[in-house]
């Protein structure tokens, strides 16, 4: 009979057997809590073990793929990339009822190992795990986007918009280019009471540079370290590539405290000359009024990354989208008859638009809802939540851990909300007192559901505790930048070219490829009007100091 010990002699005397068990129990125990947590999940593609649904995904315009799979699967379904569940929700109301009705448990970000830590240790918002170090910078973003501050941007973002529509007199084709000024500057001024006059301006060139660095780390397979997170922790003898990644992240943090020694010396040479008001009000300088009240637990280095947030987060979003709007005019020139008719009527020729007109003005409110909804810049929702506790939603176990990503160009394109979704329309988002005195009885475009977030009827800004922060200022400068340039110039296609109204560039943050248009100012009147204006412009903004090329 064999003793008891005899399964252990074989063993000790076999060392490749516990070696080969090992190596084969592993993964099976892997494996099998894969396969547990798959079988509760929302049901998507079938992934393969360990690799995941990684080698379904298009590496070109991906939520083309996934608005696909909605068809397939239904509002809210799985992929895996690699070992990692990740929903992508394809229906307003599925993601309004994760990220906003439970955003206690919805709020976090993914592990963003070589973007996020690496770069510049977690120091950007926009990367930070949900916690008391992101909501710290929550609050202190909240200082300077609220309602109350916003009405500080508005005379800037008036000027600004003058100043772009009298350079289209001069260069109506770099629209473009303008556009992008336009958004810049507007940033600047909120950010750090500095202005922007150039895009040659080297602060320009420099947050481009660190903006396209840092997204180039996200792309997926580049880096093992985001499979295998403790390869960033080797030093960089064994992991150069870590070299690379933390000088431009160190860059970009001494960048970062060079604005903000900057605003420090305004105020305090405006100080000294006893004139403290002469300072433009800005995020920078109400943080630094804030931490001499009360302190600020946060070291210099990520204090300074508070203001700088707001360029990566918020000029090119805004700049795109004004794209956006001049491919859906041009595509649909009876929505610009409508709307200069608009303007035409309340405002008259004498002056160009102000915020002050914005009560009287639906159709052009309207009309940027709609430039939002129909091809949202943020096209996979800006940067994807993660959940931070286990949930049941509709049966399914959701992990800790699970990747949320919110397919915002299909939540805004989903024709039960959006009928004819790929139409542009802004009569979709008009009340019916506002349709009854354009003479239209009923909604048209009424869809067969209601989009939750009734105020402002699209996803383009995120959900919940993440939403975006700088929202209103965005609408704003797409509001009183349309409205100029809407009352004062003709936003025409070039007869016998062709526009394709779904020719986007790849990435996270999408624009519509290059393409040319006519930018013709309307009449001799309105070229005067700007001229003028272009003189109070210019007096307003004197007040912020341009950064030099
Ligand atoms: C049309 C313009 C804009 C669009 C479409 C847009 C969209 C978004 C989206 C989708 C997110 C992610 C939301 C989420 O995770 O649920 C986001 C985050 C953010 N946005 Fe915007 N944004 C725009 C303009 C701005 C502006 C002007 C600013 C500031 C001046 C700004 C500052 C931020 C910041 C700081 C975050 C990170 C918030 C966090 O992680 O807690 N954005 N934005």
């Amino acid at each position: 009979m064999a003793s008891p010990t005899t399964m252990i002699d074989i063993l000790l005397a076999h060392p490749f057997v516990v070696i080969l068990s090992t190596i084969l129990l592993i993964p099976s125990v892997i494996l099998a809590y894969d396969v547990y947590a798959w079988y509760h999940l929302p049901p998507g593609p079938i992934p393969l073990p360990f690799l995941g649904s990684n080698h379904l995904i298009p590496k070109s315009q991906p939520w083309l793929q996934f608005e696909e799979w909605s068809r397939q699967y239904g509002g809210i379904y799985t992929l895996w990339i690699g070992r990692k569940p990740t929903l992508i929700i394809s229906d307003p109301q599925i993601a309004v009822d994760l990220m906003e009705k439970k955003s206690q448990k919805y709020s976090s970000r993914p592990r963003m190992v070589v973007m996020g830590e690496v770069y510049n240790g977690n120091s950007s918002i926009l990367t930070q795990p949900y916690g008391k170090a992101w909501s710290i910078r929550r609050k202190l973003l909240h200082q300077a986007l609220n309602p109350k501050a916003l009405r500080l941007y508005k005379p800037t973002q008036e000027a600004e918009a003058t100043r772009l529509c009298n350079a289209l007199l001069h260069n109506p084709s770099g629209w473009e280019k303008e556009l992008e000024r336009f958004t810049s500057s507007v940033v600047f001024c909120v950010a750090y009471g500095h202005r922007i006059d150039s895009l040659k301006a080297q602060v320009i060139a420099d947050r481009f540079r660190f903006m396209h660095f840092q997204a180039s780390l996200n792309i997926p397979g580049k880096y093992l370290a985001e499979t295998f997170p403790f390869l960033s922790l080797l030093p960089t003898f064994l992991a150069p590539w870590k070299r690379e990644v933390q000088a431009m992240g160190a860059e970009e943090g001494k960048a970062n405290l060079q604005l903000l020694e900057m605003v420090k010396q305004d105020m305090a040479q405006a100080k000294a000359t006893g004139n403290p008001e002469t300072v433009p009000d800005s995020l920078c300088k109400l943080l630094l009024e804030l931490r001499e009240k009360e302190p600020v637990p946060l070291s210099e280095t990520h204090f300074s990354y508070v203001p700088a947030s707001l360029f990566g987060a918020g000029s090119d979003t805004t700049a795109s989208t004004l794209c956006t709007a001049f491919l859906a005019l041009i595509t649909h020139p009876s929505v610009l008859r409508t709307a200069q008719a608009e303007l035409d009527s309340m405002i008259g020729s004498t002056r160009t638009p102000t915020f002050a007109d914005e009560p009287s003005l639906p159709y052009l409110r309207a009309l940027v809802k709609e430039t939002l909804r129909w091809r949202p810049v943020a096209v996979l929702g800006g940067t994807p939540h993660a959940s931070t506790e286990p949930d049941v939603y509709n049966t399914f176990r959701i992990p800790t851990g699970t990747t949320i990503l919110g397919n915002t160009w299909a939540i805004n394109l989903n024709p039960a909300y959006y009928p004819n979704p790929h139409l542009f329309n802004p009569i979709r988002f008009l009340s019916t007192p506002e349709l009854g005195a354009m003479g239209i009885e009923k909604q048209p475009h009424a869809g067969t559901k209601t989009h939750p977030a009734k105020g402002a009827g699209h996803s383009s800004f995120g959900w919940g505790r993440r939403i975006c922060p700088g929202a209103d200022l965005a609408v704003n400068s797409l509001f009183i930048a349309l409205a100029k340039l809407i009352w004062a110039y003709d936003i025409l296609s070039i007869d016998g070219e062709k526009y394709d109204i779904f020719a986007y560039t790849d990435g996270f943050n999408v624009r519509p490829r290059k393409f040319d248009c006519i930018v013709r100012v309307r009449s001799q009147r309105h070229r005067e009007v700007l001229e003028r204006e272009q003189g109070l412009a210019e007096e307003w903004l004197g007040r912020f100091p341009a950064f030099g090329e």
